[in-house]
């Protein structure tokens, strides 16, 4: 690895961030009823991180880390309480806050049709601002390809769960990447190394190293480093139980213990060594008692010897707090709203048009049930009968279209909340962009699905035998699609469990299908319900499908009783359409219907998206002690 290779010299130069907390107390609520407790995860945490200097985070599992991390990135759930001081250039955290920092979390999700260079591109091109020319962009992705080594990988797809692509160490390394193209100042990395071998954390940790070495303030859990990687550490924040074992000066930190009788072998490990004097051992309830005093004592012994990482301590330049003021007060997003959508119309596309999966489904289950309906309607007749018959199947494409454009939509949204979340958390765009970009999308996969259906089962089936009548009904098949779409969306923006909106869609489908105008003659439903069936797509397509397949045509035959005493006797289209309570009814009005239910199913699902974004526990933030309150 060529330590300092990106060429982040290119770009703004970052701001020297300081970040000092103080007296972090986190606790939850844990239990119910009469088993409720409050868990104390976090118990009054000090320290600092100063620009160009990387902290480690280090602590046995269950220490708190995460929780830290989360706490000073202002990332932690809600549902708690956070109090105590976390000061950014010797202030509270402003607004600008987020836009200066880089958060890589343990398991991100990514676009798993993206190669690992598309995913990096979209992440400058969407996170720098437009100052900084494309060249340099793509300059600055192939620096840090080549800083991660991923130039192996560089074309993979990212791949899922159902599709190989890139190695699990690669993704990891994929997330840091994708984080960094921001340019950040601030730099926050749960567990950056899991699952990698030691090489490949060897080169996670230089490469933080190097942003670190360039000005930058980074900050990174871990879990055992290795010697090499832990002389890598400026500052070191021990945790054991929530509480602080060691913080300082990492170099200090075997020298302190040793002082305080815990002594580290010659040539071991310091990583291994910390990890055990600090960790419990719960095996006996005398290996737990000793273990919870040596924490006790180590903890006590650290609260009495610190003063350093009380924000007194630490010289902040004006600079830097000016720095920090200018952020706080710039312009939230880095490109204006046309070239946002441009961006994500790109993306939406490339995870859309290779979903090879999804348009094979969507293509063959639509093939497979027009043929299954050709064959079963094939020998539809203009009898009493075929009356029922071909109301029936124009019902039956009415609930198909909404059911298949519903559920797709739900399951693809489903995977990418958590990616958009996380990249409106950083301020990367705002969401009226990505949701349109996301809709146009899906438009190709509707019109090629309308189409296919109509031409499988159109003419075999024996519609309304004109030409007109035909694209009408493609037409119809393709708007309602799209209004299922819609609905499938605002449901999985409401929910924001995924199994929750796969739950709760049946329900609603049925209850719209009850007001489609089928199973309920309009004319028969309450008078206080029948305005349900305006906000049901079935009923709009079911009344534009049957008003375009019976008007103007003739020649049905009479029930079998009345053709007995009139054997001329026949029905026309027009006193089925009455039948069916659609006597008054014109397609157009069917159109504006549709549209009007997609427009506001897909306005619903905006405001719900909006009304989502991931809320975090604010911080009680007390007053910061003074070095002589200390
Ligand atoms: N919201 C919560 N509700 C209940 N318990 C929680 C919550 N968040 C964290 N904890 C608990 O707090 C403790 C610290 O969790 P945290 O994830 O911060 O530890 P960690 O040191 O990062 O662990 P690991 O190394 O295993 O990732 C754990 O026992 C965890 O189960």
């Amino acid at each position: 690895m060529n330590g300092g290779a990106v060429s982040f010299a290119r770009l703004k130069k970052v701001i020297l961030v300081t970040m000092q907390f103080s007296r972090l107390h986190y606790t939850v609520t844990v239990g119910r009823g009469k088993k409720k407790d409050t868990k104390r995860i976090l118990a009054g945490v000090s320290g600092r991180c100063l620009p160009g200097q990387l902290l480690a985070v280090m602590g046995p599992t269950g220490s708190g880390k995460t929780s830290l991390i989360n706490a000073l990135a202002g990332r932690l759930p809600r549902g708690g309480s956070l109090e105590g001081s976390v000061l950014v250039n010797g202030a509270p955290r402003g607004r600008g806050f987020r836009a200066i920092t880089a958060y890589v979390l343990q398991d991100d999700v990514l676009f798993s049709n993206l190669t690992v260079r598309e995913t990096f591109r979209f992440a400058a091109n969407i996170r720098l601002p437009t100052s900084i020319n494309a060249d340099t962009r793509m300059q600055l992705v192939e620096d840090v390809i080549s800083e991660l080594a991923l130039g192996k990988a560089a074309d993979t797809f990212i791949g899922s769960p159902w599709e190989r692509g890139v190695s699990g160490g690669e993704r990891k390394r994929v997330n840091i990447g994708v984080e960094l193209l921001s340019n950040p100042s601030l730099i926050f990395l749960d567990e950056p190394t899991s699952g990698l071998d030691a090489f490949q954390a060897q080169n996670v940790m230089e490469a933080l190293w190097t942003l670190a070495g360039n000005g930058r303030t980074v900050v990174t859990t871990i879990h055992q480093p290795r010697s090499s990687i832990f002389q890598m550490f400026d500052q070191l924040l021990l945790l054991s139980e929530g509480r602080i074992m060691y913080s300082g000066e990492a170099a200090k930190a075997v020298a302190y213990f040793s002082a305080a009788g815990f002594k580290c072998p010659e040539q071991f490990n310091p990583g291994d060594f910390f990890m055990d004097v600090t960790s419990m051992d719960y095996r006996t309830p005398e290996s737990e008692a000793a273990t919870r005093r040596r924490i006790g004592l180590l903890s006590d012994l650290y609260e009495r010897s610190n003063v350093e990482t009380e924000p007194a301590a630490v010289v902040i330049a004006e600079t830097s707090r000016q720095d920090m003021e200018t952020a706080n007060k710039d312009q939230q997003f880095a490109n204006h709203l046309a070239r946002e959508f441009s961006l994500l119309f790109g993306r939406a596309w490339r995870q859309a048009s290779r979903n090879k999966m999804l348009v094979i489904v969507t293509l063959a289950q639509t093939l497979l049930i027009g043929l299954v309906l050709a064959w079963l309607y094939s020998g539809m007749s203009k009898s009493y009968a075929g009356i029922q018959d071909e109301s029936g199947i124009l019902f039956f494409v009415a609930i198909f279209t909404a059911m298949g454009s519903m559920f797709g939509s739900l399951t693809t949204f489903g995977l990418e909340r958590g990616i958009v979340n996380r990249e409106r958390t950083n301020k990367a765009y705002r969401v009226l962009p990505y949701f349109l970009a996301r809709f146009i999308c899906d438009v190709p996969l509707r019109v090629g699905q309308g189409l296919l259906f109509g031409c499988i089962l159109y003419w075999i089936v024996g519609l309304n035998p004109s030409a007109k009548a035909f694209f009408m009904f493609c037409f119809l098949v393709i708007c309602e699609g799209l209004t299922g779409q819609g609905l499938g969306t605002a449901l999985s923006a409401a929910c924001k469990d995924e199994k929750v909106a796969l739950a709760v869609a049946p329900v609603i489908t049925t209850m719209l299908m009850l007001f489609g105008g089928f199973y309920a003659n309009t004319a028969t439903i309450p008078a206080v319900l029948r305005w349900i069936r305006y906000i049901s797509h079935l009923y709009w397509a079911y009344m534009g499908l049957a008003v375009n397949d019976f008007r103007g045509r003739d020649g049905w035959a009479c029930p079998p009783a009345v053709l007995e005493l009139t054997p001329d006797c026949t029905i026309s289209g027009d006193d089925i359409l009455n039948q069916l309570g659609f006597g008054g009814n014109h397609i157009w009005e069917a159109f504006v219907g549709l549209l009007g239910l997609t427009f506001g199913f897909n306005a619903l699902g905006y405001v719900f998206l909006r009304l989502s974004k991931p809320k975090f526990l604010p911080l009680a933030q007390t007053a910061v002690p003074s070095k002589k309150s200390a």
